[in-house]
């Protein structure tokens, strides 16, 4: 320790005293949190028990980041005696579950909360309904957004969707010979549909040339930040979003397309006397607190809306298309499948028609199933309860601090998505396996792209509608146009980051367009 000491204790160097107090104070949280925390012998590995560093290095660096998932993955692999162990301790607070028959924390009973270092810090300063820690202030934000996401609301919406998608379409159609990279297109459809509804008009992602590309890259590079500000004590985001306009532009241009979605979406004026409301405006004349009603809070719920609506549906899209268009027997019988039931109607097919036939059920299932669009673990603190877990007893936690007594459970939905022993050659596109009202009941219980329990997806029926609709229109009998797979692998759309939602590594799905049928020459 002469190192330290250089000049005996009564002389130290004020630092040294430091470097001192802070390897003590480091090596006894390590101690405290190996032999004495609750969650001490649970199995895992050491290294990732000890720090968050562990995880930080999977999500920030390791890759590219965003692989703390796979790596989850392989701890259960690893920890398992026999077969994959189904609860493992995956940072110094929390312990993972895979178990497609466990889900005793997302139940309404537990009414547990969302650990703030993991939402809060990500999704930077946005008090939106989906980063709300407790329970009840969730259930409060919760009540009248779930009023706005009514069935009803979305029925009336359905001619909006269905305009996006013709609109989609028609540039298709437009792009005859053309290779078009689908991942982009897709995502400026899943926008225009989520800011139409929520908004009441659509952004116009559509128009734009590129499809937007420079925006989805742009949008690629915040949630990997968001990544960064998570394990940077949540620093990073707050910091950035202080920038001046300017500024924050020159350094991304998604910083700067925040004001363009500010204006389109809180400034508008009071509706026409009969005319609906939009998502804010119903928010506005909701029974909400005021504190409930400020600027910032409704504009988070604008970001999130935007960010949740995005990328999810749009990954789902590009799986089913990836899928249905390297199996040409599996595209054939969509194909017929939609023929057959326009030809029994006489008309093209809307969404109540479309939700019978077993094929299309069957296509957009697996594209839930497997697209894994949220890749993310979904944890949370129980306050009021221990829960069970075979024999183990996970203890309450705090949800509000950072103290190290806090316990934070997860899952991962897409584990039970890959679960052989529920849906048997898990990574196989089968929609066939989905045939039978039976087989669709069995297998629905299973289906959980949409997350769990109380906090469950807002959005569902608006992204299910959607793709619907658009399957329907891309692959239907009417649609003018056929697509090939260009030059794309599955790297180039499979999710490989997970930062919150999922993104590929490689350069998206790309497809070349050929037009087909009556109106082949038109255009050229
Ligand atoms: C295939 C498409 C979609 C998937 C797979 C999906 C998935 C999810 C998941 C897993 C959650 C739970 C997150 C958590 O527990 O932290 C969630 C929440 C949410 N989603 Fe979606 N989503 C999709 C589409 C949409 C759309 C289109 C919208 C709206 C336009 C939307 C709005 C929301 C909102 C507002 C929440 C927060 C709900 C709450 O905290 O109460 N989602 N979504």
């Amino acid at each position: 320790m002469d190192f330290l000491w250089p000049y005996g204790l009564s002389g130290a160097h004020p630092f040294s005293c430091f470097l001192l107090f802070l390897v003590v104070a480091i090596v006894s949280v390590v101690f405290y949190r190996l032999a004495f925390h609750p969650l001490a012998r649970f199995p895992g590995p050491v290294l990732a028990a000890s720090t968050g560093l562990y995880e930080a290095y999977y999500q920030c660096i390791k890759d590219g980041g965003g692989r703390y998932w796979v790596e989850i993955e392989k701890m259960h692999q690893r920890y398992g005696i026999k077969t994959p162990g189904p609860i493992v301790r995956i940072n110094p607070r929390e312990v993972h579950i895979a178990d497609p028959d466990w889900n005793a924390v997302y139940k309404y009973s537990s009414k547990a909360s969302k650990p703030k270092w993991f939402y809060f810090r990500f999704f930077g300063k946005f008090p939106s309904t989906n980063v709300a820690e407790s329970h009840a202030l969730h259930q409060l934000r919760r009540g009248p957004l779930q009023v706005y996401f009514a069935s009803t609301n979305i029925q009336q919406y359905m001619p909006t969707i269905l305009a996006q998608v013709d609109k989609l379409c028609t540039r298709l159609r437009a792009a005859d010979g053309c290779v078009v990279n689908l991942s982009d297109a897709f995502r400026c459809l899943a926008t225009d549909v989520a800011t139409g509804f929520a908004f009441g008009a659509p952004f116009g992602h559509l128009d734009e040339p590129t499809f937007d590309r420079e925006f989805n890259l742009a949008v690629k590079m915040v949630v990997r930040t968001s990544m960064w500000s998570r394990h940077t004590f949540g620093l990073l985001l707050p910091m950035l979003h202080s920038l001046p306009e300017s500024i924050a532009k020159k350094m991304n241009p998604a910083f700067g397309r925040v004001k363009w979605m500010r204006d389109r979406s809180m400034s508008k004026p009071e509706p026409a006397p009969g005319t609906p409301y939009d998502m804010i405006q119903t928010l506005m004349s909701s029974n909400l607190p005021p504190e409930e009603k400020t600027f910032p809070r409704l504009f988070s719920e604008t970001r999130s809306v935007i960010m949740a609506g995005t990328e999810t549906t749009a990954t789902t899209l590009v799986c089913i298309t990836s899928n249905l268009l390297r199996d040409p027997t599996k595209l054939q019988k969509l194909r017929a499948e939609l023929g057959a039931a326009e030809k029994t109607k006489g008309s093209p097919l809307e969404y109540s028609d479309l939700r019978e036939l077993p094929y299309i059920t069957g296509v957009v299932n697996e594209g839930l199933r497997m697209a894994n669009p949220t890749p993310s673990r979904l944890p949370r603190v129980c306050e009021d309860q221990d829960l069970k877990y075979k024999q183990y007893i996970i203890p309450k936690g705090i949800p509000a601090g950072e103290h190290s007594n806090q316990t934070t459970i997860s899952t991962t939905t897409q584990d039970t998505h890959n679960d052989a022993s529920v849906f048997a050659q898990p990574f196989e596109f089968i929609p066939e396996r989905w045939a039978s009202p039976e087989e669709r009941r069995q297998l629905g219980r299973h289906l959980q792209p949409w997350g769990r329990g109380t906090r469950l997806c807002l959005g569902m029926e608006l992204a299910t509608t959607d793709l619907y609709l658009a399957v329907s229109r891309l692959f239907g009998p009417g649609a003018g146009f056929e697509m090939r797979l260009y030059d794309t692998v599955d790297d180039d759309w499979v999710a490989y980051h997970e930062w919150f939602a999922a993104f590929p590594r490689g350069r998206g799905l790309r497809v070349k367009v050929s037009r087909t049928g009556e109106g082949k020459s038109e255009g050229k």
